[in-house]
C-alpha cells in the first residue's frame, strides 16, 4: 500500500490572520517578519502532533504518584530551514521545538530557469534513521527547491515518513512532485494557492518571501 502525501491547512484564526498580514503588499518588512514568525510557531505546533516522540512515565505530584507522558529525549529532532526565506519560520518553530538541532540548507532559484542550486549545506553526513525532521520553507512553488531539500535529506538516511514540511503558501506543482516521490510525508501550510506564473511566482501568493523578510 502506498501512503499518499498529506497536506494540512489548519483552520485556525491565528494562522488565517497572519497569512492575511503576510499577503498584504502594504505590510512593511518588520511586520511581515513577525507574521512569518507567528506562522512558523502555529504551523510547527500543528505539525508536532503525532510526530514528536513521547514516552510514558510517572511523576510525583504534591499529593501522589500519577502517570505522565513526556517528550522522549532519546529520539533526535532536527529543523532544516531552507535559506533564506525558511529562516523567517525558524524562530517560531524553535519556540515549539527548543531542543531541536538546526541544520541550515541554502538554496536559491535561478531567476530564468527557476532551477534551484545549493550554496550552503550544513547537514550531517548521516542522520539517525529515527530522526524527526521538520523542514521550513514558506514558499513551495515549482517544487524544485523542496525536492532538492528532500533528496539531500533522504540521501543521508532520513525516513520521508518522519519528515514534516512547514510552509506558508503551497502551490500544486510542488505538491504534485512531492506526492509522486515521497509517501508518508506530511505538509503543514497556511494555504494552497491556485497557480505558479511564468516567472515562478505563486499567484495570489505573497510575493518574494526572502526579499520581504530581509528587506532586499
Ligand atoms: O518551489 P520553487 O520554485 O523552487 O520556489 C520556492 C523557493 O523560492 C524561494 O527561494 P529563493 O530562490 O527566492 O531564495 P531566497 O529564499 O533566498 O529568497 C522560496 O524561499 C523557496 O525556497
Ligand atoms: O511566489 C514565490 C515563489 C517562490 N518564491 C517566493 O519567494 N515567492
Ligand atoms: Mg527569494
Amino acid at each position: 500500500m502506498t501512503v499518499q502525501l498529506r497536506v494540512y491547512v489548519p483552520p485556525h484564526p491565528l494562522i488565517k490572520h497572519w497569512l492575511a498580514v503576510a499577503r498584504d503588499a502594504a505590510t512593511p518588512s518588520v511586520l511581515f517578519r513577525s507574521a512569518i514568525t507567528e506562522l512558523g510557531r502555529w504551523l510547527t505546533y500543528e505539525a508536532a502532533r503525532e510526530w514528536l516522540p513521547t514516552e510514558e512515565t510517572t511523576v510525583q505530584t504534591p499529593l501522589e504518584i500519577c502517570p505522565a507522558t513526556v517528550i522522549n529525549p532519546q529520539v533526535p529532532v532536527a529543523v532544516v530551514p531552507i535559506l533564506r526565506a525558511g529562516l523567517g519560520l525558524l524562530e517560531g518553530a524553535q519556540t515549539v521545538l527548543p531542543l531541536a538541532s538546526i541544520y541550515h540548507l541554502g538554496l536559491v532559484r535561478n531567476e530564468e530557469t527557476l532551477e534551484a542550486s545549493c550554496y550552503l549545506n550544513k547537514l550531517p553526513e548521516k542522520f539517525d534513521p529515527q530522526t524527526r525532521v521538520l523542514i521550513t520553507d514558506p514558499m513551495l512553488a515549482t517544487g524544485g527547491s523542496i525536492m532538492k531539500a528532500m533528496s539531500e535529506l533522504t540521501e543521508r538516511g532520513v525516513d520521508p515518513s518522519l519528515v514534516r514540511i512547514v510552509s506558508v503558501v503551497a502551490a500544486p506543482p510542488a505538491l504534485q512532485k512531492l506526492n509522486a516521490a515521497y509517501s508518508g510525508l506530511i505538509v503543514y501550510t497556511a494555504t494552497i494557492d491556485e497557480t505558479v506564473n511564468d516567472q515562478g511566482f505563486i499567484v495570489p501568493g505573497l510575493g518574494d518571501a526572502g526579499d520581504r523578510i530581509f528587506g532586499t
